[in-house]
């Protein structure tokens, strides 16, 4: 079976979408083949899968996969390149419009030059905050800041976030020493986390700007994370780092993007998308 796909990318978070107006594959799947397309060496390499679809709730719909095989409820990253790619293939004929994940609706914004996408705003709407909502294990309901969190014998201090996908956020003094490898894949998988979760290590430089790097459940290091910066902003916003209703640029390592937690409490997510190939996957 020959599968059309476009490879995308939003700073260096990569996916093979599939364009499913144009084309239907099984559910059963879908699956198989997010592991399939993301192996480096035996398929295309890629963080994962990401469906774009018809929806009756929105212009247009998006799923996504980790490189594991495992469904995700959101992607921030994949959101700004569904919408570009959206907007530039004539799914949706309109600059503002939106887009149905499985934990929601959102609205996109798109920036456009001579028919091209240069810049994507995307309404990622109220964070989650209650521990059993994100989901935590505990006896509370209350929300999860600054909270001690053992690993071993070693205390650490969390705070839990939900953009519709689960995060939580550690500080760290210096980005360049945060301990992605050897606490992302122990906390990823955390007991205390039923649906595991995403594991973001955040360095705070000043009011406006934030030094971030994570390890995402189900792909492990990847360049950047969408929900993964909004989550790092309300983190730092919780535990008195940042000022809301304001932009804070992240710098992920795949570039930057500008998150703002607004008044009305809906976050904002600004940044770019680019194409990276089309071609048909031989699965
Ligand atoms: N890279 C994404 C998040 C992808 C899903 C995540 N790994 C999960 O399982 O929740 C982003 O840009 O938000």
């Amino acid at each position: 079976m020959k599968i059309p796909f476009i490879k995308m990318h939003g700073l260096g978070n990569n996916y093979i979408y599939l364009d499913l107006f144009k084309q239907e594959v099984e559910e059963e799947l879908l699956s198989d083949l997010a592991i399939k397309v993301s192996d480096v060496n035996t398929g295309i390499g890629s963080d994962g899968l990401i469906l774009i679809h018809p929806s009756d709730k929105a212009e247009v719909g998006m799923r996504i996969f980790n490189k594991d095989g495992s469904e995700g409820m959101s992607c921030g990253n994949g959101l700004r390149c569904t919408a570009k790619y959206a907007y530039e293939y004539g799914i949706v004929k309109e600059p503002i419009f939106h887009i149905e994940t499985k934990a929601g609706l959102v609205e996109a914004e798109v920036d456009v030059q001579d028919n091209v996408v240069n810049e994507i705003k995307i309404d990622m709407g109220p964070p989650i905050l209650s521990r059993h909502e994100i989901p935590m294990i505990g006896d509370s309901s209350e929300k999860v800041v600054n909270e001690t969190f053992l690993v071993g014998e070693n205390e650490h201090k969390i705070t839990a976030v939900s953009m519709g996908n689960p995060h939580v956020v550690l500080f760290v003094e210096d980005i360049n020493h945060a301990p992605l490898y050897e606490l992302g894949p122990v906390i990823e998988k955390d007991e205390r986390f039923p649906e595991g979760v995403n594991v973001e290590f955040i360095e705070v430089v000043n009011d406006n700007e934030i030094n971030f790097r994570v390890w995402e459940r189900g792909s492990g290091v990847t360049q950047a994370c969408g929900t993964g910066a909004c989550a790092a902003v309300v983190a730092a916003t919780l535990n008195n780092k940042v000022t809301k209703n304001q932009e804070i640029t992240v710098h992920l390592q795949g570039g930057d993007l500008k998150i703002k937690w607004d008044d009305r409490n809906h976050v904002w997510m600004t940044g770019g998308a680019e194409v990276i190939a089309t071609g048909s996957f031989h699965y």
